[in-house]
């Protein structure tokens, strides 16, 4: 079995879990800035931070680190957006993460995790998130478009992650706005930014969509070079969770966009 299908088999008990609670209260909820705003023709690439523990591919990244003060650090470094992973079996992380970075930041703030349902859309928006994800290859047939139309009458923000151009085709088919590439393959952990070339080759750049490149981001060199291929932001976990000095890493990513995409 591949890792994302032991992933998504997981997250089928999660939701059996959830549907058996009592629905969680949007009382009390901040109002962010869009995220599409921020990244939409910036004249820099921006970054969305993640706080990330650990993941399935690297193991133990930076377990004790503490959420509030890492994304209270990447929002003061400039980061555009934070995403905070949920899952616990494969990244160590929790809700009780989202909802204390919530409380701690006012920036966009991204809901990591496998989505196969809409109660999770609803945990995760009562835990404090403005934006989820959704991964196409996790969502055959109609559950895909299902979720999508439920985030957005959740008034949410939906990145949509895809990994090839069928993919990339699907999402454009719902009209996202927020288009993820991750140069990470889900089911073989390689990491390689022609995947962000391949997608770029095939994005209507002309529309009003942002292309954000996901995964693998070490250096201001690759940062560059999904500026190149049109990318409006990367997301980055690792990188950022290891660095000794975050606020320098952020500044340091935030590269000048050139005039014409590739
Ligand atoms: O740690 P990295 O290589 O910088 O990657 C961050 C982020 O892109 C990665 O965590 C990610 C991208 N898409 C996902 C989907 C599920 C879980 C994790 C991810």
């Amino acid at each position: 079995m591949t890792i994302l299908a032991r992933i998504l088999k997981e997250k089928e008990n999660e939701v059996q879990q959830l549907l058996q609670n009592t629905p969680a209260s949007n009382e009390g909820l901040k109002i962010r800035p869009s995220l599409f705003d921020a990244l939409y023709q910036n004249e820099r690439l921006q970054i969305i931070a993640e706080m990330k523990r650990a993941s399935p591919s690297k193991g133990l990244i930076n377990e004790g680190a503490n959420p509030v003060v890492q994304a209270s650090i990447y929002e003061k470094a400039g980061a555009a957006c934070i995403s905070v992973l949920t899952d616990t079996p494969f990244f160590k992380g929790t809700f009780a993460d989202l909802k204390a970075v919530a409380e701690a930041v006012q920036i966009p703030l991204l809901c990591k995790d496998f989505m196969i349902h809409e109660v999770q859309i609803d945990q995760a928006k009562a835990s404090g998130a403005s934006v989820i994800l959704l991964i196409v290859a996790a969502l055959p047939g109609e559950r895909l478009q299902v979720l999508y139309k439920y985030a957005i009458e959740s008034k949410l923000e939906i990145l949509v992650e895809v990994h090839n151009v069928d993919e990339l085709q699907q999402a454009l088919k719902l009209d996202a706005k927020l288009i993820g590439v991750n140069n990470r393959d889900l089911k073989t952990f390689e990491v390689d930014l022609a995947r962000t070339a391949e997608i770029s080759a095939n994005f209507p750049f002309h529309e009003e969509r942002v292309l954000i490149s996901e995964s693998g981001m070490q250096t201001v060199e690759d940062a560059e070079v999904v500026t190149k291929f049109g990318a409006s932001a990367i997301l980055v976990g690792e990188t950022l969770m290891r660095s000794g000095e975050v606020a320098q890493t952020i500044a340091d990513f935030k590269v000048k966009k050139g005039v014409e995409p590739r």
